[in-house]
């Protein structure tokens, strides 16, 4: 099968340091990948790449594939396209996507009606079903509310369903459940769980916490000071790992996790 991500030897350089330094990583269309590895060992720089996010200054070398273009040579207006229709992100704090001055319904229908040319009616019923399909209650009531009358839990669902909006064929998931508590996290891994299956779509899921991988994804990248360390199935990588450094992290879990 073609991948619809393939990230090869992917370098990001920046002030005589090597943020990324030589990655490769590929994500199958429906598939769950993991990114793990510790805080600053450049998971969301390499993930973000598929957006074709630099951060200003740096040089980024290597080929970052979606669907076959390299996502590093697009236009500013074919960049656009591509983060509006085919890849979306959702971020640990879901107050980076929502704001805070704006009712949902307003949040969730301007993307419809500027990309999607739907009208006012329609668009608030696409938001309609985009609350409903990530489980916020009373959807109808809902749409009229600002972020600050929802949990954290329940703000995050509704990150979730601004980006699904596009029905994006990649969801970038940057530590989503980590700022929750263990139950909130539950219900929203379930969610991402379930929205992959009734629309699939593959995933990037990135987290620091093995045993949020170990429940959600397939495949799985270890990446420590730039550099992925090792790469496999979820379930090998975590009962046999090869590297010290995975070796570490699955040590560190309770014994619990990796058999679940
Ligand atoms: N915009 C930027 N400008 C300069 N340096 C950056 C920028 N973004 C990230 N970095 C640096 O690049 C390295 C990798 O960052 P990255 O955010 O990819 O790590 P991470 O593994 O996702 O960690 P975290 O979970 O803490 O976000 C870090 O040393 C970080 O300080």
């Amino acid at each position: 099968m073609t991948n619809l991500l393939d990230i090869r030897d992917l370098r990001l350089a920046l002030g005589g340091r090597n943020l990324v330094d030589g990655v490769d990583i590929t994500v199958a269309p429906g598939e769950v990948v993991g990114l793990a590895g510790e805080s600053g060992s450049g998971k969301t720089l390499s993930a973000l790449t598929a957006l074709g996010f630099v951060p200003s200054g740096a040089t980024a070398t290597g080929e970052v594939l979606f669907d076959g273009r390299n996502v590093l040579d697009l236009s500013s207006r074919d960049l656009r396209a591509l983060r509006g229709d085919r890849v979306a992100v959702v971020f640990q704090d879901p107050m980076t996507a929502l704001h805070p001055m704006l009712t949902i319904e307003r949040q969730l229908t301007e993307h419809q009606r500027v990309h999607r040319s739907l009208t006012k009616k329609q668009a608030k019923e696409r938001a309609i079903e985009l609350l409903d399909r990530v489980r916020i209650p009373d959807p109808h009531l809902a749409i009229r509310s600002y972020p600050h009358r929802f949990s954290g839990g329940m703000r995050q669902r509704i990150a979730i369903a601004s980006a699904l909006a596009c029905e994006p064929e990649l969801l970038i998931a940057d530590e989503v459940t980590t700022a929750l508590d263990v139950t909130v996290q539950a219900g929203i891994l379930r969610l991402l769980d379930g929205l992959r299956t009734e629309l699939g779509m593959a995933m990037l899921f990135i987290t620091h916490d093995l045993a949020v991988m170990n429940v959600v994804s397939d495949r799985l990248y270890v990446m420590k000071t730039g550099k992925v360390v090792e790469s496999g199935a979820t379930r090998d990588v975590l009962a046999d790992p090869q590297h010290e450094y995975t070796r570490s992290l699955v040590d560190a879990l309770p014994d619990t996790e990796v058999s679940a």
